[in-house]
Formats: structure tokens, C-alpha cells, sequence
């Protein structure tokens, strides 16, 4: 199967057989983050015979593209039911690109928090969120058997990313889902510090960033807002001060939002716990995908 056909911009870095499928990474020039960027992308079989929905997939702080490829195990399912992954890295990359000033895991690379940054010297580069919405997604379904038919997903800062990109864009995801997600941004220390760098001081701006003001302010919203399914191991040591997740349990509550949230006893934050229920968010996504 040829990729990216007549594209000079796209070049295949890595090609794997997996459970019948393809497991492909390649390099692009961005245009929305002025950089080269990396994307992992899993193609199930039957993308041979024509194009299949995606399910795209935001990492967490401190990853690439490659952590969700190599330790989730999602091809096996992600092929049974025919399903793409797309899966971005997490910031910009590369020679020019700043990063934080004292090489905090949190702020700068592997930490763009699926914001437009409007502050210098972060506003050049840190454009996560456009990039997410429409480049990516232009460019993948212009140049691979992936269609329009979408969802999203992802963990801790992806788990941000895909509430908000999902909640915000409602009309280009069909469901959308998270582990472990950072659901109330603007009231924890991760999100204070990236939205106070990317975005200024004025809180004001940092509200359309975070899942449960963006659920708590939906009745202003013209259209609904597709299915959630949200869990979060109660053994995770960034819950709940990092995490945040009773502000969405009750937001979604008090607005009847239908978000289904679930606490998975004894599991923590890594990769172990993806692995364990990322059947289910696939199943969830496949079950909405129009
Ligand atoms: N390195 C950080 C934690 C970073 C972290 O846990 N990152 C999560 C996402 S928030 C992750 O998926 N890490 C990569 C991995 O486990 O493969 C620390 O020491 O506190």
C-alpha cells in the first residue's frame, strides 16, 4: 500500500506488521507548529480494501507517539474492529523549539497541553491545538484509507485533550474518552503552570481549556456533546490533586451530562492501566463511529 502519494512533505519512517495491520510512524513538515513532527499511525486490515474510521489518540506528559503504540496493545482490538489509530506527539519539536527554561518534565516539550499559546516566546511553536483539530487530521485523511468519521481519546494531559478538543469540536468526534484525564486545568499545579506560560496571566483565557468549565458552560453551546466514557484508577498518585476528577464527576452531574466516569480500584496512572481497559474505550468509540 502506498502512502501519502505525490506529498514530498510526508516521509514513512517505520513499517511493522501487526495482527494484520500496519504499525507506520512518519515525519512531516508542520505548517501549524513551524516544525517537523513525528506521527504514529495504526492501520487495521481491512484499510487494504477501503477506508475506516480513527480513533485519534493524545498522550501524556513527557511522550511521544510512541509510548501509546509500543505499551498500550490497542492494535489487536483496533484490527478486530477496523478502526485506525492516529496518534501525535505532544508538543513541537525539534532545533529552535523552546522548552522550559529549567527542563521541567511539565512545561515545554512533551507538555504543550493542547493549547494555541499566545505568550512569547511559546506562541510560534506551541500551536497543539489547531495542529490536533485540522492539520493532523487534513493531512491523514488526504493521504491515507483513514475517513472523516472520528473519535478521540487519551491519558492525564491527552485525557485534557481530548475532553476539550472533543467537547469544543463536537461536531468532528463522534464519542470521546480519557484515562486519567487532568479535568479541571485552571485548578491544578500542572495546568496553572502551562496555561499561565502558554497563555498570560488573564484566567479569563484559560477557561476555554478546561473540561469542566467547557461542561459546565454547554447549555450556551448550540449542539450536544457526544458520548464520554472517563476512568480513573483510585491507586494514581496524581489523583486526585493533579487530576481533579470529583470537579467533573459533579459538573457532570449537576448538568446531567450523561459523561459515564468510573473508578478502577487499585490501578495507577501508567501504561499498565491503559492496557487493561483500552479494549473497552475502543469497543465505546467503535459502537459511536458514524
Ligand atoms: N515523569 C513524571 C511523570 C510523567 C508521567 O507519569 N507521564 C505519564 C503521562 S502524565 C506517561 O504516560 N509517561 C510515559 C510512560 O509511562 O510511558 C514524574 O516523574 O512525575
Amino acid at each position: 500500500m502506498a502512502f501519502f502519494t505525490g506529498n514530498a512533505n510526508v516521509e514513512l519512517k517505520d513499517q511493522k506488521k501487526v495482527f494484520g495491520g500496519q504499525q507506520l510512524r512518519f515525519r512531516h513538515a508542520s505548517n501549524t507548529l513551524q516544525c517537523d513532527m513525528d506521527f504514529s499511525v495504526f492501520l487495521p486490515p481491512q484499510a487494504e480494501v477501503g477506508k475506516v474510521p480513527a480513533v485519534y489518540w493524545l498522550s501524556g506528559l513527557t511522550c511521544t507517539d510512541e509510548n501509546f503504540s509500543s505499551k498500550a496493545g490497542a492494535q489487536r482490538v483496533a484490527a478486530d474492529l477496523g478502526v485506525a489509530l492516529i496518534i501525535p506527539d505532544t508538543s513541537p519539536r525539534g532545533e529552535g523549539v523552546p522548552d522550559d527554561p529549567d527542563g521541567a518534565y511539565d512545561f515545554g516539550l512533551g507538555a504543550g497541553f493542547y493549547v494555541n499559546a499566545t505568550e512569547a516566546p511559546w506562541a510560534k511553536h506551541y500551536q497543539m491545538y489547531d495542529y490536533i483539530v485540522d492539520e493532523l487530521p487534513n493531512l491523514v485523511e488526504s493521504g491515507l484509507p483513514v475517513s472523516d468519521a472520528r473519535a478521540i481519546s487519551g491519558h492525564s494531559m491527552g485525557g485534557h485533550g481530548a475532553l476539550v478538543i472533543g467537547l469544543r469540536n463536537s461536531e468532528r468526534y463522534s464519542s470521546i474518552s480519557a484515562f486519567s484525564p487532568i479535568v479541571n486545568p485552571i485548578n491544578c499545579a500542572w495546568g496553572k503552570k502551562a496555561f499561565a506560560g502558554y497563555l498570560g496571566s488573564d484566567e479569563r483565557k484559560w477557561r476555554q481549556y478546561d473540561a469542566s468549565v467547557l461542561l459546565q458552560e454547554r447549555d450556551n453551546r448550540s449542539h450536544d456533546i457526544p458520548p464520554i466514557l472517563v476512568d480513573q484508577g483510585d491507586a494514581d498518585n496524581f489523583y486526585p490533586e493533579q487530576l481533579r476528577t470529583e470537579t467533573l464527576i459533579a459538573v457532570n452531574t449537576e448538568t446531567s451530562a450523561g459523561a459515564k466516569i468510573r473508578f478502577q480500584e487499585g490501578y495507577d496512572h501508567s501504561y499498565y492501566f491503559i492496557a487493561s481497559f483500552i479494549e473497552e474505550h475502543l469497543r465505546f468509540h467503535a459502537s459511536n463511529l458514524r
